[in-house]
């Protein structure tokens, strides 16, 4: 079985790779960095070592690389004979990947079954990447492919190894996918299929992602660079479960999950950022914060729900604040809300962008 995989990094290589490795595909990273796909070519294989006491190492091996600028018939191969599809390159990329998979996809042979799935931050991603893909190239080579959307769940930080496809992860991982649109009986072991993926997908994102977003911004805002030094700090982790709290309302008013679910579940995660064996910079944790910010990411949308039916957003408006705050050049995004914000100003910023009406901007105004 053979899969091509958009994105040979963090979470490319440390989490999807390896558990389509671990179901037996052979494994193509399609990727833009030269370096991985040299290295991918020539060693043929990585270590993955799990961050914890006694950590375990597996050797992923099986793999190739393609570098997607240059190898435009390698690639159109490799599409022809995968089994499956998936990416991990961050979802304002997924309009690029579609233009590179679309017109490989028509020559496939007809029959032969296709899974295509984003592992992408973002509800819905898939379908954002299948709507890019039908723009270019329309439905009809769609017939034998499934696109089910997915959520995918592993803190892989940024990798300072001697070797640079080696990758360490955290223990817990977590990739759920939509049954009702994948394609064959094959299903991936080591996923979770379910009916409706809303309920998982919304609360990793407003849970895992808000609270990671929220030690981010908020330790930036205390001096702090890593998220184990911001997670020593009670102000830190009394901030962060205010912030979750308040998702937590949105979570249970929305779908069948109990409060005592919920609280279990935020523990959990609390214990995965305090790991004392992973260390991730926060500079990582909130980059990209134009698309943190928007109307329906992990800040904006639990925030406007809470505001709309009267609920406490405290925690919610004061995060927005300081996230308006981070300070991390290194961000192409920071660098053009800056841009933004010092050309028309924050409330301007907040309403073209994240979509805020009149009464909630004048509250997160009142707090910056
Ligand atoms: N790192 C993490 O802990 C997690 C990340 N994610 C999500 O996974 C996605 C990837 O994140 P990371 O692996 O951390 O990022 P990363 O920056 O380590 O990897 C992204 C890879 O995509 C490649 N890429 C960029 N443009 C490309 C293009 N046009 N064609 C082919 N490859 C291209 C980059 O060269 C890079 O190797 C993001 O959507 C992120 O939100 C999801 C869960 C956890
Ligand atoms: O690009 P994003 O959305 O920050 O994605 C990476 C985030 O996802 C997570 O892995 C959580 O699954 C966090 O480690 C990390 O902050």
């Amino acid at each position: 079985m053979k899969a091509v995989h958009f994105g040979a990094g963090n979470i490319g290589r440390g989490f999807i790779g390896k558990v389509l490795h671990d179901n037996g595909y052979e494994i193509t990273f399609a990727d833009v960095n030269e370096e991985i796909i040299d290295a991918l070519n020539r060693d043929g294989k990585y270590t993955v070592h799990i961050a914890e006491e006694n950590g375990g190492v597996y050797e992923i091996s099986g793999v190739a690389g393609i570098n997607t600028a240059k190898d435009a018939e390698d690639l159109a191969q490799a599409i022809a004979e995968a089994d499956i599809i998936t990416t991990a390159v961050g979802v304002n990329i997924l309009p690029i990947i579609a233009k590179t998979i679309a017109p490989h996809l028509e020559k496939r042979s007809e029959g032969k079954l296709l899974n295509i799935i984003a592992c992408e931050n973002a509800v819905l991603a898939t379908d954002t990447l299948k709507a890019a893909i039908a723009a270019e190239v329309g439905t009809h080579a769609f017939t034998n492919i499934g696109f089910p959307n997915s959520a995918v769940d592993r803190i892989v930080p940024m990798q300072k190894n001697e070797n640079i496809l080696d990758v360490k992860v955290e223990p817990f991982y977590e990739w759920v996918i939509e049954a009702d649109n994948w394609m064959g009986d094959d299903k991936l072991d080591g996923v979770n299929y379910v009916p409706d993926l809303m309920p998982y997908i919304e609360r990793k994102l407003f849970t895992v992602n808000t609270g990671h977003a929220a030690i981010a911004y908020y330790g930036k805002t205390l001096g702090y660079t890593s998220v184990s030094e911001a997670m020593q700090d009670d102000e830190v982790v009394v901030f962060l479960r205010n912030v979750l709290n308040e998702t937590t309302l949105y979570l249970t008013e929305n779908y069948d999950f109990t409060q005592a679910e919920q609280s279990q579940y935020i523990d959990k995660i609390i214990g995965r950022f305090k790991n004392p064996y992973l260390s991730d910079d926060l500079d990582r944790v909130g980059r990209g914060v134009l698309r943190k910010l928007g109307p329906n990411d992990r800040i904006i949308k639990p925030l406007v729900y809470l505001h709309e039916n009267g609920h406490d957003h405290d925690a919610l408006s004061e995060l927005v604040v300081h996230a308006l705050k981070f300070d991390n050049e290194d961000d192409p995004e920071q660098v053009e809300m800056n841009q933004i914000i010092s050309g028309k100003g924050m409330t301007h910023f907040l309403s073209e962008h994240s979509d805020l009406e009149k009464e909630l901007l004048e509250e997160i105004e009142a707090k910056i």
